[in-house]
């Protein structure tokens, strides 16, 4: 009795290539749906065909309803009633011809009235009894197999009809329902002797006892049955029904982004089920995997997608197929001294858990023995750890232990998949990603198996820790929520870009910038999905809001990567940088009020960016798109010194002494810089040389020199009276720049020079900002447009200084090199940059 499956002897008429399909109760759910899978079956090309059925959808619960209803003495007709007209009306619509539609709807009846006795019987005596409850539950795919064979045989196809009850013969294993195989291979093929067809409708779920008696195979046994009869008949595949595309690589409430698997092995597609992925049960698939036979998971809804394959190779594919995560889990610890080299002890931590009936989800323990922990199921953490203080009652006494220790909130994130086997790297990609994701592991274990790594995280970091880790194995983009501050000029080029170059960058990047939320100084939009569409209009409609709410909403998304990009040029909003990179948050910016601004606030910001993860960059900061201050921490980084930095770092300023040629009012060239986007939203940072002197401040910074914005020599080309009052006030009185200017530029001329706007960082630390004149051969004065020059003098370039040159201001290179920074970030956090 105890003969493997793969002793047993197929039927006779097992020379058919045949293939097996199994329909859940979705797909079964009514007359159109059945009708659906005859389509299904009747287009296969398959020369032999066994499909294996469930109970219409909610019959099974429906029926184990009744009993207990009955049982419990109150009415079940009205229940009984509906259940009825539910199948006598898909029968209606499934067999149209008279006669055949006749003796389907009296046979139905004769089922109804004998389930409608057996009721009664369980009324009377206030039980169903386990006879009586296994032969009602599992009447539902009686009744479906008989309505889909009778509407395949109404269309011309002759298959038969196979009551699993007269063939499969199963007992009660440790591990479930075992089937008799030699007994049921010798029933299908005494039943295929009056049965010859080579298509069969076969009923899952249920089954004869040893004792003929009807009963069931359990949870999951519609999919079990389907695995037993593709077996028993010798199938060469097994086609496993569903409403999904096949197994995902991650569950897709959680990470919306999982994507089906192709193939998966037998041993891939165990490890995951055991983790609670919607995989078919290990149990289904061992009569599977006994004789080698492929299982396809499949979708009824989209029968054209290949779904995914399930057979011992498991195909191609990364070394991580799929990913899970098992909630509802602590973490129950032993550790001290007394543990230290002492043979026995997780044999003795196993066997009190063992004799407490607590079945452990995963177990750690370090190399140095120091301590041991187990996660276990959350409501069996408390018995867990009575059972564990009890077993080490003597050490612990002896202060050898220091007690148990239980920590609650853990969930399990899974990583599985054949080829981490023998691959360097595997563990150091997982653990990479969540440690930029900012998760903390609690606990990890690999089995020798190579074949699966667990790690235990606390449970409000899960979601992040299982998006982090899809992303990383490339089974999805990598995601970084991301805020946009400030849509001016800068900010609205920048969302433009975003846009652009959105799709390129899923395609050939694997990264997904979702834009959940954007502000200006009056409104804040926050969007769940990312604003893939139309963000003006987004922001049109927002209502006022504080960047306290959009931070919080940001970390609220649980993607692995959030980054706030500041486009305003706003003091108060540079104020909250340290607090949103302590926080995790990653902060990109042009405005230099951040960088340049006070040294206290620069210095909680540096100590911020050192104390976590999160990572600040500023690029656009000093010459808009050029790579000034990367070339600078280039030369520093590479062991260089910096002597002095020389050079026009304003583009505005730039611009008008370039065009300045004493013909036309200066104010007019103010106006047209403003336009164009070349001027700090107030022009008189520009034209006062405080944007130019922020930026010697960034760039001396940058040097390690502890320069701050008041030791800049600066000159003003503001006259004193129009420094104060709104910006709109300056803008209407700008003709008073006019006189001064003219004058200035007519001295230069005189003696063959011209105007530029200078910033020099001397070897001294002298810092100055100045209108200087300039011979007219100076390299200075053969700029064009809003062109920055800067020049690195430094200890390798002393005698001839390295030097940076291009547009220096205007919307659209300003947000290139804010893009830059957010892809130079992006790479460093794992995308395929
Ligand atoms: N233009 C250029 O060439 C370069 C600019 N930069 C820097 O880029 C930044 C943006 O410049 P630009 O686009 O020209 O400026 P704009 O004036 O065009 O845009 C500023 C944006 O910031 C918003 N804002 C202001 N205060 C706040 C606040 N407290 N909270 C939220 N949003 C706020 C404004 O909103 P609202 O409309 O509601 O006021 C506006 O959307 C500046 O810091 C500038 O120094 C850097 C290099 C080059
Ligand atoms: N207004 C600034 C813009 C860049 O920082 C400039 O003109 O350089």
């Amino acid at each position: 009795m105890n003969a493997s499956l793969s002793e047993a002897r197929p039927s006779p008429a097992a020379a058919l290539r045949t293939r097996a399909h199994k329909f859940g109760g979705s797909s079964l759910a009514d007359a159109g749906r059945i009708r659906h899978v005859a389509d299904l079956l009747l287009a296969a090309d398959e020369p032999g065909q066994v499909a294996v059925v469930s109970a219409m959808q909610g019959v099974t619960n429906a029926l184990i309803a009744l009993a207990g209803s009955a049982a419990g003495g109150r009415d079940w007709r009205p229940d009984w009633q509906a259940l009825r007209q539910r199948h006598a009306d898909a029968a209606r619509e499934l067999v149209g011809d008279r006669e055949r539609g006749d003796a389907l709807q009296a046979w139905l009846q004769a089922q109804f009235d004998q389930l409608a006795s057996l009721l009664q019987a369980v009324a009377v005596l206030g039980t169903p009894g386990q006879a009586a409850h296994e032969r009602i539950q599992g009447l539902g795919e009686v009744w479906s197999a008989r309505l889909l064979c009778s509407h395949l045989r109404e269309r011309g196809a002759e298959h038969a009809l196979l009551d699993a009850r007269d063939v499969l013969v199963v007992r009660p294993g440790e591990l479930g329902v075992a089937v008799d195989w030699p007994r049921s291979a010798a029933n299908l093929a005494r039943w295929r002797e009056t049965h010859p067809q080579a298509r069969v409708v076969a009923t899952g779920f249920i089954a004869s006892g040893e004792d003929g008696l009807p009963t069931v195979l359990g949870r999951n046994g519609s999919d079990y049955s389907g695995a037993i009869f593709a077996a028993l008949f010798d199938a060469d595949e097994l086609h496993i029904w569903t409403d999904v595309d096949g197994v995902l690589s991650a569950d897709p409430r959680l990470v919306p982004e999982a994507v089906p698997l192709p193939a998966l092995s037998y041993r891939e597609a165990c490890e995951l089920a055991y983790f609670g992925a919607k995989v078919i049960h290990p149990q289904t698939m061992t009569p599977a995997i006994a004789r080698g036979l492929p299982i396809l998971i499949r979708n009824s809804f989209r029968p054209e997608h290949p779904g995914t394959r399930i057979d011992a190779a498991g195909g191609a594919g990364g070394p991580v197929k799929g990913l899970t995560l098992n909630a509802g889990l602590a973490l129950v610890s032993l550790e001290g001294a007394g543990l230290i080299g002492v043979p026995g002890t997780a044999e003795r931590v196993f066997a009190a858990l063992h004799a407490a009936r607590i079945s452990v989800v995963m177990i750690s323990q370090g190399s140095s023995e120091h301590s041991i922990c187990c996660v276990v199921r959350d409501y069996e953490a408390a018995a867990a750890g009575t059972a564990l203080a009890r077993a080490f009652e003597r050490e612990i006494a002896a202060g050898q232990v220091q007690g148990v220790q239980q920590v609650a909130g853990i969930s399990v994130l899974a990583a599985v998949g054949d080829g981490m086997a023998g691959k360097p790297g595997v563990a150091a990609r997982l653990f990479g990603a969540l440690a930029r994701a900012r998760v903390n592991v609690r606990a990890i274990a690999q089995g020798a198996s190579e074949r699966n790594i667990s790690v235990a995280v606390a449970a409000e970091d899960a979601t992040r820790a299982l998006r982090a880790a899809h992303a990383a194995f490339w089974l999805s983009a990598q995601t970084v929520a991301l805020a946009v501050i400030g849509p001016g000029k800068v900010g609205a080029a920048l969302l433009d870009q975003l846009q652009a170059a959105k799709p390129r960058l899923q395609r050939e990047a694997g990264l997904d910038l979702r834009l959940r939320a954007l502000a200006d100084s009056r409104r804040l939009w926050l969007g769940e999905h990312g604003a893939d569409g139309d963000w003006r209009a987004q922001l049109e409609g927002a209502a006022p809001g504080d960047l306290d709410a959009l931070a919080a909403h940001l970390l609220g998304a649980h993607l692995p990567h959030a980054v706030i990009v500041d486009c305003s040029a706003s003091d108060a909003v540079a104020d909250r940088y340290a607090g949103w990179l302590a926080a995790g948050i990653h902060v990109i910016t042009p405005n230099k009020h951040g960088v340049a601004g006070p040294l206290p606030r620069r210095q909680a910001i540096d100590a911020a960016c050192l104390a976590g993860d999160a990572r600040l960059r500023y690029e656009a900061t000093v010459g808009a798109g050029l790579p000034v201050i990367q070339t600078l921490r280039d030369l520093l980084d590479t062991g260089d010194e910096l002597i002095a930095v020389e050079g026009i770092l304003s583009g505005t300023l730039a611009w008008l002494f370039n065009r300045y040629d004493g013909r036309q009012p200066f104010s007019a060239l103010v106006r047209e810089a403003h336009a164009l986007g070349y001027t700090e939203p107030d022009p008189r940072d520009d034209l006062s040389g405080t944007d130019v002197a922020r930026k010697l401040v960034i760039l001396a910074r940058e040097a390690g020199r502890a320069l701050s914005l008041d030791q800049v020599q600066v000159e003003s080309l503001v006259p004193a009276a129009m420094r104060h009052g709104s910006r709109e006030q300056f803008m209407a009185g700008l003709d008073g720049l006019d006189g001064p200017m003219q004058a200035r530029f007519e001295q230069a001329r005189a003696r063959g020079e011209v105007l530029r706007y200078v910033a020099r960082l001397g070897q001294d630390g002298q810092a100055r900002v100045a209108l200087v004149a300039l011979p007219a051969d100076h390299a200075f004065a053969h700029l064009r447009l809003t062109d920055n020059i800067v020049q690195f003098t430094t200890w390798r370039y002393r005698d001839n200084p390295l030097i940076v040159q291009g547009p220096g201001a205007g919307p659209e290179v300003t947000a290139a090199g804010v893009f830059s920074d957010l892809l130079r970030l992006a790479a460093a956090l794992g995308a395929r940059l």
